[in-house]
């Protein structure tokens, strides 16, 4: 057990984490269970195992045993974090888990999560997914009432937020629901006390968060960013936390209470273009149906003569399949994955990032000489991954190389958790699409449109927040946190 971190030498202000071109686009995975049955810390490895494309950077479990907490938080994988051993020690009936890639707060274990606070009903344990706007103002308020915040992370900051309404007199839902009123920006959260556990998500649900059960009597359950954290576990998949909505989930089950007067939905869309799980069910059905579906729609706005379709591994491959479907042209894989490597390149050096794709990706000779290929990703966002994907397939003897994208053109940070870059990192925020096919010298490129991306949802499209395709922020970000990441108006004209 881990408890003794502290920070020394970070400051503050910690805006959102700004030009890091080590950075993946990720987000961060959380996962809870209340079953004093089973081992929750066990269950909870389990569901972090399937949550860790979510983040890599660090990973933490807390189980409440009563009003004791056994905590363990490290860098690293979740593999490399937990053993048998440390698992053993971690007994308790309900437990909180979280793998991280930092969007507020730097890549330190003192920011790794669950953030642990004491409060007069005893500790909190808060995992979260999401990065709230409002951090400045909000650290103020914090250390106007003497809070010892230890972390630069938001998210210790909600739970600060949250042991200040309690330690005011208030119980642990009254608690949380003042608080949650106090936070901008984008929150799924799992909170563990010694007296229950809590999901949360805030009003427009902007992060993923389902609910689900144990096959056991009495019914116990289980949280989870996706799916395939209940999957697992051998959990089956009941519903959404709606936004807006906390759940309670103790002894006597679980209780809902909807703690915002209007929530409006709004989904982030990467989140089914990317970013989950293709085995996760988002919007009533698995992301792989979805990804298959705008494959076809691609396929169909944008037709091209060609021998072969092949996949960005693995991300690409159902819209490619999809795209195949549609166009009748035969689907191959030209690009074989190293699966040793993760799901992208955690490397501080552009050079080393691209070293990384070569390390991560390498080109199927036989099925590419002399072939006019189609090869379609979910997305570009820097372009790295595509030029040197294209040239390993020229190399490879393909002749004629189109690409296509399942997504739109990324032209805008996002600032609710996933980590799209600075703005002016995005290839597309500064270059048209024949500027970007040129730079990663294909002989065609072309995107999936916005309309046909959220059409495909088959939901109503208010329902999700697509600003890292329009700039159109559901939750107004104040200005300078805006100025972190988006190219200065002057600059951009
Ligand atoms: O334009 P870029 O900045 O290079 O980023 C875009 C690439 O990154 C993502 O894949 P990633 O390798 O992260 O994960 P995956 O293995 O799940 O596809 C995405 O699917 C694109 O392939
Ligand atoms: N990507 C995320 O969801 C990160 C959660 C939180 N904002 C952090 O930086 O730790
Ligand atoms: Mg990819």
């Amino acid at each position: 057990m881990i408890p003794n971190h502290s920070l020394d030498s970070e400051e503050y202000p910690a805006q959102i984490n700004q030009n890091r071109p080590d950075k993946p686009e990720e987000a961060c995975g959380v996962f809870g269970i209340y079953a004093p049955e089973e081992d929750v810390a066990k269950l909870t490895y389990f569901g972090l195992y399937a949550l860790q494309h979510r983040g890599q950077e660090s990973a933490g479990i807390a189980t409440f045993e009563g009003k004791q907490v056994h905590l363990h938080k490290e860098m690293g994988l979740v593999s490399q974090v937990f053993n048998e051993t440390i698992l053993h020690q971690m007994t308790g009936t309900l437990a909180v888990g979280h793998t991280r890639y930092s969007t507020t707060g730097s890549s330190r274990v003192v920011n790794a999560q669950p953030a642990v606070v004491d409060t007069r009903l005893g500790k909190l344990a808060l995992a979260h997914n999401g990065n709230l706007v409002n951090t400045t103002r909000l650290r103020e308020e914090l250390l106007k009432r003497d809070c010892n915040l230890i972390t630069t992370t938001d998210s210790e900051m909600i739970a600060h937020a949250i042991a200040e309404e309690i330690n005011e007199g208030h119980d642990w839902l009254e608690g949380a629901i003042r608080a949650f009123h106090q936070c901008q920006g984008a929150f799924s959260l799992v909170i563990g006390t010694p007296d229950g556990m809590m999901g949360a998500r805030d009003p427009n649900g902007i992060r993923p968060l389902v609910i689900g059960t144990l096959p056991s009597d009495p019914v116990r359950y289980v949280l989870a960013s996706e799916t395939c954290g209940l999957d697992i576990i051998g959990a089956e998949y009941l519903r959404d936390v709606e936004p807006g909505e906390l759940v309670w989930i103790t002894e006597a089950g679980l209780a809902s209470f909807h703690w915002t007067k209007q929530p409006q939905p709004k989904l982030c869309i990467f989140e089914m273009i990317y970013f989950a799980r293709p085995d996760s069910i988002m919007s009533g059905e698995t992301l792989y149906s979805y990804r298959m579906r705008i494959g076809r729609i691609l396929a169909a706005e944008s037709a091209v003569d060609a021998d072969l379709v092949i996949g960005v591994p693995d991300s690409g491959v159902p819209a490619a399949i999809g795209f195949s479907q549609a166009s009748g042209i035969p689907y191959a894989e030209g690009l074989i994955k190293n699966r040793y490597v993760g799901r992208t390149f955690i490397q501080p050096t552009q050079k080393m990032r691209e070293t990384g794709i070569r390390m991560k990706l390498n080109p199927l000779k036989d099925v590419l000489y002399g072939k006019r290929v189609v090869i379609v990703d979910d997305s570009i966002v820097r372009g790295t991954t595509s030029r040197k994907i294209v040239k390993a397939l020229r190399d490879a003897g393909a002749t004629e190389v189109h690409m296509r994208i399942s997504s739109p053109p990324v032209t805008h940070p996002c600032f609710y958790g996933i980590d799209t870059d600075n703005q002016e990192q995005l290839i597309a925020a500064t270059k048209s699409v024949t500027e970007i096919a040129k730079q990663i010298d294909v002989d065609s490129l072309a995107y999936l449109s916005w309309e046909g991306m959220l059409k495909a949802t088959g939901e109503d499209p208010q329902n999700f927040c697509s600003a890292c395709f329009t700039g159109n922020y559901p939750v107004t970000v104040p200005e300078p946190v805006k100025r972190s990441k988006l190219i200065l108006e002057k600059a951009f004209s």
